[in-house]
């Protein structure tokens, strides 16, 4: 916790909830919409970050760590918010209802099991991506760093009880905004819609509803109220006065950081764009992991203190690869080529992009360069040294402009051109008993955290938001084509039954069907490949609640 929050009196407890104004990064204000009790904090830095979790967004693991906002003792029985109604408690014996000294003890113990347990399992190693798999006899230091890097991306990549914890997690929060907003749903976004997660990444949600009225701040501290209520959610902020309001909080069981934001489908939208490119585009999967990661592990990857973004991450690199010239020749096949892609990358990124003078549009999803000058929608520039990339779902937005930290952005990635290179000439130059138990990789990528497997195992359990994010746009296209033809129909033949579609229409709906099923098989991999959804992982979800 920062010095500055201790010092808010009003608002400590020992289970407060955090009201963030993202706004001012510097100073805490009453929320100005007349909800005096809650006073609005500070974005923090640094707060909450582990290497051992082995992803900045999702510091903890359950039993091991203290909320990521620490109660200052001293304050809480000042505390005005004790008794108020709209006051949310925090802390987690509060979550899980116990409250005797008894069970408050048997809670430590096992508390401490679990430490020893989650203790031992921790790597012990800074790239363990390479324990059983050495590469140190290709003759090609280019090839091994792309072995390396396949090697990493299959090490971080989920396992059937991670996608199962994921899915149970939208399953439970989609079940307790129904029951809170009957004419509302939840959807899923970001990169467990996309399948870029990290280990530890957050879930982004959005929740939506038929009457198109839930973002407004007392509905934002409902729904944290109501999920602190069900025991769902735990380190609850409700971040009212941004852009885009959201709730982040931390889900119970699993210990997966959740952001929700409220009635909109632009992530909806980008969720499946990027799905899109992750199919045409090799090596974008890999790349993006990688720069994940590497950004992840300098702690540069917080749009909050000036890092870059998952979404700016993806985009940037799609980008890269749809320009890279060797590519655009077929030249190079990208998936044989990983380790000079992102040699390639962490130089013109790190060294020679003209951060000054040029953007990235990505206008009808096909990138190009474009002089900032004559992007007229981010003028006036307060820095013109800034990375500005287009939102390919919307062309007036920068959607990097939050990473004000681009020197030490450009600096990181030109560090590692450099790292990688001395270490590429080190080992072309090393005897093979020189080499053996060596990472290239390692020089710039580091992975601290619970020891993994190898195994991807992605193709044996279906991830819901992908299944539902699919879903969701087929019924958008459904939806299209049916309100197209209903008014075709209406202005040319306004005697038609709207009650009894024309047999036409049916068949063409059974055949949509089943490009469906197609569409869905393809999502789920082979017909031999068995998938594993379990029951609690069932839900109403209604991709047409928009
Ligand atoms: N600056 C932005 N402008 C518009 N939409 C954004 C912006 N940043 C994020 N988004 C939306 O939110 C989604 C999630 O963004 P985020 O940066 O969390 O990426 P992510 O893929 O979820 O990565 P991570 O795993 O690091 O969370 C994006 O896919 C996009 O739809
Ligand atoms: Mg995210």
């Amino acid at each position: 916790m920062s010095d500055t929050a201790l010092n808010t009196t009003d608002v400590m407890n020992t289970d407060p909830v955090v009201i963030k104004d993202t706004v001012s990064n510097d100073k805490r204000k009453s929320d100005s919409i007349g909800q005096q009790d809650f006073i609005l904090l500070e974005e923090d830095n640094e707060e909450g970050f582990d290497d051992y979790d082995g992803h900045f967004d999702n510091p903890t693991e359950p039993g091991t760590q203290e909320p990521s906002v620490v109660p200052a003792p001293e304050l809480a029985e000042h505390n005005s918010l004790a008794g108020n109604d709209d006051f949310i408690a925090f802390s987690n014996s509060e979550t899980s209802g116990e409250s005797e000294s008894e069970e408050d003890e048997e809670d430590e113990d096992n508390k401490d099991k679990t430490k020893t347990k989650i203790e031992e399992k921790i790597v012990t190693t800074e790239y363990p991506w390479i324990v059983n798999h050495d590469h140190s006899k290709q003759t090609e230091i280019a090839d091994w760093l792309t072995l390396e890097i396949q090697d990493f991306v299959h090490y971080i990549s989920p396992s059937k009880e991670e996608i199962k914890a994921r899915n149970i997690t939208i399953s439970k929060l989609r079940q307790a905004v129904k029951s809170l907003w009957p004419d509302a749903d939840l959807h899923v976004f970001g990169s467990y819609a996309t399948d870029l997660y990290l280990p530890g990444s957050d879930i982004d949600c959005v929740v939506n509803s038929t009457n198109c009225d839930k973002q407004n701040t007392s509905s934002l501290y409902k729904l944290a109220k109501h999920l602190k209520d069900e025991h769902i959610a735990t380190e609850i902020e409700v971040i009212s006065k941004t852009r885009v309001p959201i709730i982040k909080f931390v889900e119970v069981e699993s210990r997966i950081h959740i952001d929700v934001s409220f009635e909109r489908t632009n992530g909806l939208e980008a969720a499946k764009l990027i799905r899109d490119w992750l199919d045409t585009t090799p090596g974008l999967r890999e790349l993006v992991l990688i720069v994940k990661q590497f950004l992840h592990s300098r702690r540069l990857n917080n749009v909050h203190t000036g890092g870059l973004g998952g979404f700016s991450i993806i985009c940037l690199v799609y980008s890269y690869l749809h320009m890279h010239p060797r590519i655009i020749t077929n030249e190079i096949d990208p998936v044989e080529n990983l380790g000079v892609l992102l040699i390639d990358f962490f130089e013109l990124y790190g060294k020679n992009f003209g951060y000054d003078d040029v953007a990235i549009s990505m206008t009808d999803g096909m990138p190009s360069y474009l002089n900032k000058y004559d992007w007229r929608d981010i003028h006036p520039m307060r820095n013109p040294f800034s990375l500005a990339i287009q939102d390919p779902g919307d062309k007036t937005n920068n959607i990097s402009r939050g990473s004000f930290n681009i020197r030490d952005i450009k600096k990181a990635f030109a560090g590692a051109f450099d790292l990688l290179t001395n270490r590429c000439f080190e080992l072309d130059g090393a005897t093979l008993s020189e080499r053996k138990g060596k990472s290239v990789l390692g020089n710039c990528i580091k992975y601290k955290g619970k020891e993994r497997d190898f195994t991807d195992e992605r193709n044996l359990v279906l991830n819901k938001a992908i299944l539902e994010n699919e879903d969701y746009h087929q019924k958008k296209r459904s939806r299209i084509i049916h309100d197209a033809e209903d008014t075709e129909g209406t202005s040319k033949e306004s005697t038609i039954d709207t009650e009894a579609p024309p047999a036409k229409k049916r068949k063409k709906s059974k055949k949509q069907s089943k490009k469906k099923k197609k569409k869905l098989k393809d999502v789920k991999g082979s017909e031999t490949t068995k998938f594993v959804l379990a029951k609690d992982e069932e839900d109403d979800y209604n991709p047409l609640t928009v």
